[in-house]
C-alpha cells in the first residue's frame, strides 16, 4: 500500500502486498535535470522491504538480505513521457531497535509511502493500522485503516506482487511507476539530495547520541 504524499494537498493512498518483483530492463538516463521523489517504503521486519526495492531498483531478487540498519537508499530514474523522474527509495528498518531515532528523517519532505506487508503473515497485515498511525504523527496526510474494500470505496489501486518471482516483475514496477505518475503531474519541486556519506554520518551521530544519554 501507499500513500502518495502531495504536499499542500489531499493525498491518494495505494495498497500494495508484496509477495514479489524483477525489471525487466534497465536504461539509464540523463539525471541531471530528474525532478527527485522521496518514497519511503515502510512495514515490519521481514515483510521484504529490501527485496522489493531491490528488485525496482536493482532488477534482481536479492537472495540472503540482511535486516535493514536505519535505512538503506536505492535509486531509480525514469523517463516519463520525455521527462525524467528519479525515485529516491528510502528502505527503512522493520525493527523497531534498527529505527531509533532516525525516524524524524525518514518523514522529512517525503513526496510518498509505500506500506509493505506479507501475504502469508497476518500479524504483519494488522500491523499496516500503526504504521499508517505512525505516519499520520509525523503529518504524512490524512489516513485510513486498510482493506481491499478500503481500497475499492476510496478508488485507490491495489498491488499484489512478489519479489521473488520474475513473472511478477511488472506489477513490482506498476507500483512504482503508478506514484512515479502521479508524483510527476505535481509541481516541479527539486529537493536537494544528501548523499549516503551525509546520511550515513547523520545515522552515526545520532548512534553516539543515544549511546551517550542517560535517560
Ligand atoms: N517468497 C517470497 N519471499 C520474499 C519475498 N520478498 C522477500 N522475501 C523473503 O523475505 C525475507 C525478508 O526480506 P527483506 O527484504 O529483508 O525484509 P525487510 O522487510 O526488508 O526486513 P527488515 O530489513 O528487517 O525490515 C527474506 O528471507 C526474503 O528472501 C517475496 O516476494 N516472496
Amino acid at each position: 500500500m501507499a500513500i502518495e504524499n502531495k504536499p499542500g494537498e489531499e493525498f491518494d493512498i495505494i495498497f500494495s502486498r508484496n509477495d514479489s518483483l524483477e525489471l525487466s530492463s534497465h536504461h539509464e538516463y540523463d539525471t541531471t535535470h530528474a525532478r527527485i521523489f522521496k518514497i519511503i517504503v515502510i512495514g515490519d521486519s521481514n515483510v521484504g522491504k529490501t527485496c522489493l526495492t531491490y528488485r525496482f531498483c536493482g532488477g534482481t531478487f536479492l537472495k540472503n538480505p540482511e535486516a535493514t540498519i536505519g535505512v538503506d537508499f536505492r535509486e531509480r530514474t525514469l523517463e516519463l513521457d520525455g521527462e525524467s523522474i528519479k525515485l529516491q527509495i528510502w528502505d527503512t528498518a522493520g525493527q523497531e531497535r534498527f529505527r531509533k531515532s532516525m525516524v524524524e528523517h525518514y518523514y522529512r519532505s517525503v513526496h510518498a509511502v509505500i506500506f509493505v506487508y506479507d501475504v502469508t503473515s497476518l500479524s504483519s497485515f494488522e500491523s499496516i493500522p500503526e504504521w499508517i498511525q505512525e505516519c499520520s504523527r509525523h503529518s504524512v496526510g490524512p489516513l485510513v485503516p486498510p482493506a481491499q474494500c478500503l481500497a475499492d470505496s476510496y478508488n485507490f489501486p491495489l498491488f499484489e506482487t512478489s519479489a521473488k518471482d520474475p513473472s511478477e516483475k511488472e506489477n513490482v514496477d506498476a507500483i512504482f511507476l503508478t506514484l512515479a505518475y502521479r508524483l510527476k503531474s505535481h509541481k516541479p519541486l527539486r529537493l536537494k539530495q544528501p548523499s549516503e556519506s551525509n546520511l550515513r554520518q547523520m545515522w552515526n551521530q545520532r548512534e553516539r547520541e543515544a549511546a551517550t544519554c542517560q535517560c
